[in-house]
């Protein structure tokens, strides 16, 4: 079944709007894992804008010592900046579960792209070896129709689907002009032995579509709209609503 890990970066975004401690992020970390979330995940990024450094080294205490996954996000490429050590050095001193490689820059807005494998993977391949060697499993933000061929190459384990195309074409009415970019993907990194994970901009509305369309999902990250949701429904009533989807659409034995 797929597995569910909430991105609480929306929380420290909050918590910055006003400089002090609240929203608190490990107590809303604290309420998802409660409701059954199966992992944390966070992207911290050099200019601060919500997950700081602390609060990466607090939540990687708050999923260990509840033996559960933690997801640190980030551009391994960024260098280090005010209080920001660099992706490579944060996960060395929280040795999350797993690290997700995505080719953010401070100019984005948000994520929007997964990595160029073919123009990046010699790049990849040490810093995926790198996180290796701090124990963390590796996956690379990857657009549908990516190069599956080079992102195995690059060493890493999984891939994760930005599906905020797919979000884009659901809102619009028009899911299936982006499913067969979306399917095709998937089944292409799992026949080259890559796990697949998914995330950005997916919601109650759009996830049972593409799980069910894709089928095999290792783990989706939402945060945006489950926060955003749980602002009317409360972090407990929305982590259980992801989690009823996720098992709907889990295979039947
Ligand atoms: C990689 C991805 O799509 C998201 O995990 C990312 O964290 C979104 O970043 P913001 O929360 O800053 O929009
Ligand atoms: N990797 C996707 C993620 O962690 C959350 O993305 P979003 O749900 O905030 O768009």
């Amino acid at each position: 079944m797929t597995r569910l890990s909430v991105n609480v970066n929306k929380i420290a975004v909050l918590r910055n709007s006003r400089g002090g401690r609240d929203p608190d992020v490990v107590r809303a970390a604290r309420a998802c894992l409660d409701a059954g979330a199966h992992g944390i995940t966070v992207h911290p990024r050099p200019d601060a804008r919500h997950i700081r450094a602390d609060d990466v080294r607090a939540l990687a205490r708050v999923t260990a010592a509840r033996a559960v996954e933690f997801n640190i996000e980030g551009n391994p490429f960024a260098p280090p900046r005010d209080g920001y050590p660099g992706l490579l050095a944060l996960c060395e001193e929280t040795r999350p579960a797993q690290v997700t490689l995505v080719p953010d820059g401070d100019a984005q807005l948000t994520s929007d792209h997964g990595f160029d494998f073919a123009r990046e993977r010699d790049a990849l391949i040490p810093l995926v070896a790198a996180f290796h060697a701090l124990g963390c499993r590796v996956s690379l933000f990857a657009d549908a129709g990516a190069d599956i061929e080079a992102a195995r190459a690059s060493g890493a384990d999984r891939i994760e689907l930005y599906t905020g195309p797919w979000a884009e074409a659901f809102d619009s009415g028009t899911p299936e002009t982006a499913l067969p970019a979306f399917v095709t993907t998937a089944r292409q990194a799992r026949a080259a032995g890559l796990g697949v994970n998914a995330g950005h901009d997916l919601s109650q509305a759009n996830l049972g579509a593409l799980l069910a369309a894709l089928g095999g999902i290792d783990e989706v990250s939402i945060g945006h709209a489950l926060i955003g949701e749980a602002l009317y429904d409360g972090l407990d009533t929305t982590v259980r609503r992801y989690l009823a989807i996720t098992e709907a659409a889990a295979p039947r034995v």
